[in-house]
């Protein structure tokens, strides 16, 4: 294909010594981010890391133009994480491209959409509430409990199955041998050296122990449910058990769509890892030594969300008690003053909670950079040409507190939300956009609405004299955001 005239060779380069040091170190991304803007406040920069190049978007029309162009166009890099990733990531959703990405996409939207529960989401707040109550004399870790609640949730409403995080301290046994796959997926030496997969170590054993665990789980729950949906009576199919498995189920022989177990399983256990996390930054920091490294924060972006965006309101709403205090006003006044779940239409008038989540997402959006995309043929942004197979990203960051689109960037201030000022619709870009954006935004939109205005209802909250944090939300590891020591200590107290 021919070179264009405006082609890539005229796109700002970061220098790359500065950059690939921080990058090493595992600098926290508002630091990478300083390096990155020190050069070039330009639409569009390419990063040298090793002999691959990335570029990053970070203008807003280029990224709708980008973001917007059909899949076939622009897919998902592959990811070359080793072979511990590809047999436990699979061919699921969020890595898959093509036929096997828009079958598995149609699926899960049409399943979503039925899946909203309002009901679990409050039953698993209760639940919350139970073990915190134990242990208010003292500070919390929020982004645990966080933690704790996400996945609780996600599995009930995914696959109606209780794991048990939220009965006590106690770890279950199977999020066990999930951590412990998740943690062995990722290390390094394996990745590296995927030989290594095939010596007789101890530690292989263990993780194939634990892999069977876990795939095992997943193959009995899908049996499980599609013997339910089996004898269910057809006429109460819709009324019945809405998880979201059974619903993909349904809908998949509804549709007439051949989805085989194992696809079903890949599929599942990228819902599961975008719905909640785990201690994952000893073994990431390592990955993103060696690997490209954009592609890294994908997994673990994806499950540090809901519980990293939890953690950073209920944070500002320690630090900023003003705020805190509105927030509580308005559950007050749409709620009453008793402890309930909110209704879809109550949640809906938490106009100004719903600004403190976006102000959250704005200030430190989970997924700070996306998931690279590797271009089929030239693609045109702006006057640039992106060459095919580079890796491209959009970097969320940037477009978040660029200061012509938003006034004092980085102070949190939730009424910019609600001032109803005009902006570019790529200006607030959390969750991605096009045809590739978060399956999962509406449910982890709805799923912080309604467990913090039920907090907001239980307690107040400080943040403790000797907090980490005391100055700013320290972010910790370089790309996926995550706190620093995977720690958010809080001081909560009966109201
Ligand atoms: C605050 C919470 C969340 C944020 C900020 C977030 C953000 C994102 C982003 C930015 C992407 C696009 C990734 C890329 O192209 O690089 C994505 C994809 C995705 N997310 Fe989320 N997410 C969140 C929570 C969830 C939850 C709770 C679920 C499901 C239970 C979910 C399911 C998915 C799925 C399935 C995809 C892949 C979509 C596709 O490739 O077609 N997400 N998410």
């Amino acid at each position: 294909a021919p070179k264009s005239p405006n082609g890539f060779d005229n796109i700002p380069s970061i220098p790359s010594l500065e950059f690939i040091w921080a990058m090493f170190t595992g600098k926290p991304q508002d630091e990478i981010q300083g390096i990155i803007s020190k050069v070039s406040d330009k639409g569009i920069i390419k990063a040298n890391a090793g002999t691959i190049a990335f570029f990053y978007l970070q203008d807003v029309e280029y990224i709708k133009q980008f973001l917007t162009k059909s899949e076939d166009v622009l897919p998902k890099m592959k990811h070359g994480l080793g072979n511990r990733v590809k047999s436990f990531y699979g061919n699921g959703i969020l890595f898959s491209n093509s036929h096997s990405w828009r079958m598995q996409r149609k699926l899960n939207n049409a399943a979503f959409n039925r899946a909203l529960s309002h009901d679990i989401i409050g039953k698993n707040a209760f639940k919350l509430f139970n073990l915190m109550d134990y242990n208010l004399d003292k500070p919390i870790n929020i982004y645990d409990m966080m933690q704790r609640t996400t996945i609780e949730i996600l599995g009930q409403v995914a696959f109606a199955y209780e794991f048990g995080g939220l009965n006590s301290f106690e770890i279950p046994d199977i999020i066990k041998s999930y951590k412990y796959v998740m943690e062995q997926t990722e290390n390094w030496l394996h990745i590296l050296f995927p030989i290594m997969d095939h010596l007789p170590l101890e530690s292989n054993k263990k993780y194939q122990e634990n892999m069977n665990v876990f795939d095992n789980f997943i193959l009995n729950l899908i049996a499980q449910r599609r013997k339910e949906l089996k004898y269910q009576d057809k006429e109460k199919s819709d009324t019945t058990d809405n998880n979201l498995l059974s619903s993909m189920l349904e809908l998949g022989e509804k549709e007439g769509i051949k989805i085989d177990s194992r696809e079903l399983r890949d599929n599942l256990v990228n819902l599961f890892i975008a719905g909640h996390d785990s201690e994952y930054s000893f073994y990431a920091r390592r990955i993103e030594l060696f690997l490209p490294f954009t592609l890294v924060k994908t997994l673990l972006l994806i499950f540090l969300a809901t519980s990293l965006n939890m953690s950073v309101a209920i944070y500002h709403l320690a630090k900023f008690p003003e705020m805190q205090k509105k927030a509580r006003e308005e559950v007050i006044r749409v709620l009453g003053n008793a402890l309930t779940t909110p209704t879809s239409e109550q949640v809906k008038e938490l106009k100004y909670i719903n600004a403190v989540i976006k102000e959250s997402l704005r200030t430190y959006p989970p997924l700070a950079i996306l998931i690279p995309r590797q271009p089929n043929d030239y693609v045109q942004v702006g006057p640039y040409m992106i060459p095919p197979d580079s890796y491209t990203c959009v970097n969320v960051w940037h477009v978040h507190h660029d200061p012509n689109i938003w006034e004092n960037p980085y102070q949190f201030d939730p009424e910019r939300f609600l001032n109803g000022e005009k902006r570019h619709p790529y200006s607030f870009i959390p969750f991605s956009a096009g045809p590739r954006n978060c399956a999962g935004q509406n449910f982890s939109l709805m799923e912080q609405r309604v467990l913090l205005s039920m907090i907001l209802l239980k307690y107040e909250w400080t943040l403790p004299e000797d907090s980490i944090h005391k100055v700013k939300f320290c972010l910790d590891s370089n790309f996926l955001l995550k706190p620093k020591d995977l720690d958010v200590e809080i001081q909560f107290k009966r109201i």
